[in-house]
C-alpha cells in the first residue's frame, strides 16, 4: 500500500507544533529522538525529519509529497511550490531593521547600503522591485548583531515579539511579509498520495476549526432566552434544554475564539449564569 511522505522540521521552532498537529489528527508516530524517518502506526503516513531550509528542494524533487514549513521559507526558496493549508502556528514577520538612532525616512535609506540577512532572495526581490540597490551580506544566524559589529547598515530577519530587535538596539522599518506554518505540496505528488493527502487535510481542517472554537454552556431564565440566543452563533443554532428547576434552561453553543470575550460579556449582561467554556478537540463540518 502506498504512503504519503511528509517532511517536518527535525528540530527547531516548527518541530513540536508539527508533531502535535499530526497527533491531534489521531495519527501515532514513533518519535525516536535521532530518527530521520518514522512510519505512522494507524495511517498511511511516513514522516521525514529534515532541516527547514532543505525542504523546498525535497518537495521539488518529489522526495517528499508534503511538508510543514514556514511560508517565509517558501517565499525565499520555493516560490514555485504551492501550499494547501495555513496551520495557525509559528506566526512571524520578515522585516528590515536599522539601528534605533538612525533617521529612517523611507526605503531609499538602503540605497548603496549593506544588509545582513538569511533571506537574500526575499530582500533582493523586495528592494529591486522598488528601485533600491543594496549589497546583501548572507549570514545564517544571529543576524541582529551585524549592525553592532560594523558588518552591515541594516538587517532583514524574522520578527515575532520584537525582543531580539529591542535587545540589539534596532528598530523595524519595513515588513516584507507575514508568515505562518503551512502545509506545502509537491507538484510531483502521485494520485495515490493525493488521495491520502485529501484524508489528512480533512482531519487537519477539523482540528484547526476545533482549535479556533470553544464550546459554551450556560444557564438562562426562560424569559431571557430569546435575547441570549440572539447573540449566540452555534454550528446551526444553539441547543436549548430545560433545567430541572422550572423557568430555567441550559443553552449550548459553539463560539469562535476571535469573538469569544465580546460574546461572553454580552451574555452576562443579558442574564446568563453559570457559564462554562470547554475546548473542542475536533469540529467536523
Ligand atoms: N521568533 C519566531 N517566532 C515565530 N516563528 C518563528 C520565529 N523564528 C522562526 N520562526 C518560524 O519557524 C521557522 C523555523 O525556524 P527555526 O529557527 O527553528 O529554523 P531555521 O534555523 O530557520 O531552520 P533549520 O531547520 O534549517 O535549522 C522559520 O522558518 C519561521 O517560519
Ligand atoms: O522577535 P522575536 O520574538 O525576538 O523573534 C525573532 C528571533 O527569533 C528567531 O531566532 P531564533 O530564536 O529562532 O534563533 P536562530 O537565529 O538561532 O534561529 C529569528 O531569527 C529572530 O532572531
Ligand atoms: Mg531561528
Amino acid at each position: 500500500m502506498s504512503k504519503l511522505k511528509i517532511a517536518i522540521q527535525k528540530s527547531g521552532r516548527l518541530n513540536e507544533d508539527s508533531l502535535r498537529i499530526i497527533k491531534d489528527c489521531g495519527i501515532s508516530i514513533d518519535n525516536g529522538k535521532d530518527q530521520l524517518k518514522a512510519a505512522a502506526r494507524n495511517f498511511p503516513l511516513e514522516v521525514f525529519y529534515l532541516r527547514n531550509g532543505d525542504i523546498p528542494q525535497y518537495l521539488r524533487d518529489g522526495v517528499v509529497d508534503v511538508a510543514i514549513i514556514g511560508e517565509n521559507v517558501l517565499v525565499e526558496k520555493g516560490e514555485d511550490i504551492s501550499f494547501v493549508e495555513r496551520l495557525g502556528f509559528s506566526k512571524c514577520k520578515v522585516s528590515l531593521a536599522v539601528p534605533k538612532g538612525q533617521e529612517y525616512k523611507g526605503m531609499e535609506f538602503f540605497d548603496g547600503k549593506k544588509i545582513a540577512t538569511s533571506y537574500p532572495n526575499t530582500v533582493k526581490k523586495y528592494l529591486t522591485k522598488r528601485g533600491v540597490n543594496t549589497d546583501i551580506h548572507l549570514i545564517n544566524g544571529s543576524v541582529e548583531i551585524a549592525p553592532n559589529i560594523g558588518l552591515a547598515d541594516g538587517i532583514c530577519d524574522i520578527v515575532s515579539s520584537g525582543s531580539t530587535l529591542f535587545k540589539n538596539n534596532l528598530k523595524e522599518v519595513e515588513v516584507l511579509l507575514t508568515s505562518e506554518a503551512v502545509l506545502a505540496v509537491s507538484s510531483r505528488i502521485s494520485d495515490e498520495a493525493q488521495a491520502i493527502l485529501n484524508k489528512l487535510q480533512f482531519r487537519i481542517k477539523s482540528v484547526l476549526k476545533g482549535r479556533n472554537s470553544k464550546y459554551v454552556l450556560l444557564n438562562a431564565p426562560d424569559e431571557k432566552l430569546d435575547e441570549i440566543i440572539s447573540v449566540l452563533p452555534g454550528m446551526r443554532s444553539p441547543t436549548v434544554l430545560p433545567l430541572a428547576e422550572k423557568g430555567w434552561s441550559s443553552v449550548h453553543s459553539v463560539i469562535s475564539k476571535n469573538e469569544f470575550w465580546e460574546i461572553i460579556d454580552e451574555l452576562k449582561e443579558k442574564g446568563a449564569e453559570g457559564i462554562l467554556v470547554c475546548p473542542i478537540e475536533k469540529m467536523v463540518v
